[in-house]
């Protein structure tokens, strides 16, 4: 763990008792750069893992010598096209398979921007992780492959799953990345087909049209990533590149002045003297050193000794950061992944039923679900099925169905065997037997 490395020196500057600092003040005067993180979706193999191992390539976050190891590691195996994936994809059994398995999570930054990518994997199997990314993200970048059947195929597999999932999770702004217009002979017609195409879809499934943006690409070359076209190549394309296109993303507006959520992502343990530490992103409001906090669904209080942000010590942490905080006065069995660290004059409750607004995947029907949120999941059972909602306007078109189809929004009310942290407008998904059946928002807990 990377944070181990600071936590003998936090424990040194943070040995002190809390400043009650004004966090809002602070965050305010702290000429910090903004923060925004994004997902990486699309169907398998159509370039995610290339194309953010290019963006980091093209900004130096990778050095040439990393580069050149995996280049050659890669062409002992014989897929020398496989080495800027790698970058991404971290574990040597991902490396193997060419698949990339959990969210590897990378930083970089730009002139006026720090960057999170949660990258996401593309197969079926893999989709919990997903949504563990998507209900991080400020935005989503969904890349197509633009070449011949590929594109076609994609709409057949999860493109449109993972667009429909992001937009179910909270993500209003993609940015599609038409990718390996190499491949497609940088053919204007190709790239205006497939925006015409996936623009139609996008908007029915809710995403504004001003909120998407199209760029032709390709990952494993570099054109429009970092490094504009030339011309011999696309004439016809005078927007934007990846980047100009990401830094140009407005991070979702942050809930600083609500309550401390955060969704712990990691549980670890840093040695003597620092027994305890969570890491994970600042959903709402803010926390400063010296601060008690409550843990969910535990119910446990303990106090923040130290804060670490982007791996450097802080007094203090806001929404949209990603943030470690050394623990004191908790027992590890009182904190897993997925738990919430809340404020503790204002906990998440724990609920075992709630209402939620659902988008269908498959048809939705009384069944068992499991219930996910972030990373935490439990057993349930839709038990009411209350009314078929129109897509847009949210009215009631046909009230207790007896099956929804997919592609329908309806409200429904599920149960779960176990209490679990949960408040509106929370999101949720809810598979059966590996399956995405639905994405929700929490309407009301119980
Ligand atoms: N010609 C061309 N090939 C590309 C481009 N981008 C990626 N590829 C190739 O497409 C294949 C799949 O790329 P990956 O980056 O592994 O795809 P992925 O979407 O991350 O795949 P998963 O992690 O398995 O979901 C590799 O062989 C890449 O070299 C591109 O812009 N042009």
């Amino acid at each position: 763990h990377v944070p181990f490395q600071n936590a003998r020196l936090t424990m040194q500057l943070y040995r002190v008792k809390s400043k009650n600092l004004n966090v809002l003040a602070e965050f305010e005067k702290s000429k910090r750069k903004d923060a925004a993180s994004f997902v990486v979706i699309g169907h398998v193999d159509h370039g995610k893992s290339t194309l953010m191992g290019r963006l980091l390539y093209d900004l130096k976050v990778i050095d040439q010598r990393s580069i050149d190891k995996l280049r050659k590691e890669a062409t002992n195996i014989g897929k020398s096209s496989f080495a800027l994936a790698w970058v991404m994809d971290s574990t040597s059994e991902e490396r193997e398979r060419g698949v990339t398995v959990d969210i590897a999570t990378n930083y970089f930054e730009t002139e006026k921007t720090k960057f999170t990518i949660l990258d996401a994997p593309g197969h079926r199997d893999f989709i919990p992780n997903m949504i563990a990314g998507a209900s991080q993200a400020d935005f989503a970048v969904l890349v197509i492959d633009a070449s011949t059947n590929s594109f076609e195929s994609g709409l057949r597999g999860q493109t449109k799953e993972h667009a429909l999932l992001v937009r179910s999770m909270g993500v209003q702004r993609l940015i599609i990345a038409v990718n390996k217009m190499d491949l497609a002979g940088w053919s204007q017609d190709r790239f205006i087909e497939i925006e015409q195409q996936m623009s139609a879809f996008l908007t029915s499934a809710g995403f504004q049209a001003k909120n998407i943006t199209f760029i032709p690409c390709a990952g494993l070359t570099g054109e429009n990533i970092v490094r504009k076209v030339t011309k011999d190549k696309m004439p016809w394309y005078t927007g934007h590149t990846l980047v100009e296109e990401l830094e140009g993303s407005e991070p979702a507006k942050r809930a600083i002045e609500q309550p401390l959520r955060l969704s712990i992502a990691d549980v670890f343990r840093g040695g003597i003297t620092n027994p305890l530490s969570v890491s994970g992103r600042v959903d709402a409001g803010s926390l400063q050193v010296g601060e008690q906090i409550i843990a969910m669904p535990s119910g446990e209080k303990a106090h923040i000794k130290g804060i670490e942000v982007d791996q450097e010590p802080a007094e203090w942490a806001v929404a949209g950061q990603i943030a470690t905080l050394h623990l004191t006065g908790i027992d590890e069995a009182h904190l897993r992944i997925g738990d919430i660290i809340c404020s503790s004059a204002n906990p998440i409750k724990n609920t075992k039923a709630f209402t939620t607004k659902l988008l269908a995947f498959e048809h939705v029907m009384p069944m068992y679900v499991d219930v996910h949120r972030g990373r935490l999941h439990v057993p349930g059972k839709i038990t009411q099925m209350l009314a078929v909602l129109d897509k847009s306007s949210g009215e009631v078109t046909k009230k207790k169905p007896r099956v929804v189809q997919p592609g329908s929004v309806a409200r429904v009310r599920v149960e779960l065997e176990t209490a679990i942290p949960l408040e509106a407008p929370g999101r949720i998904v809810l598979r059966n037997q590996g399956q995405t059946v639905a994405a929700g928002l929490l309407e009301s807990a119980e």
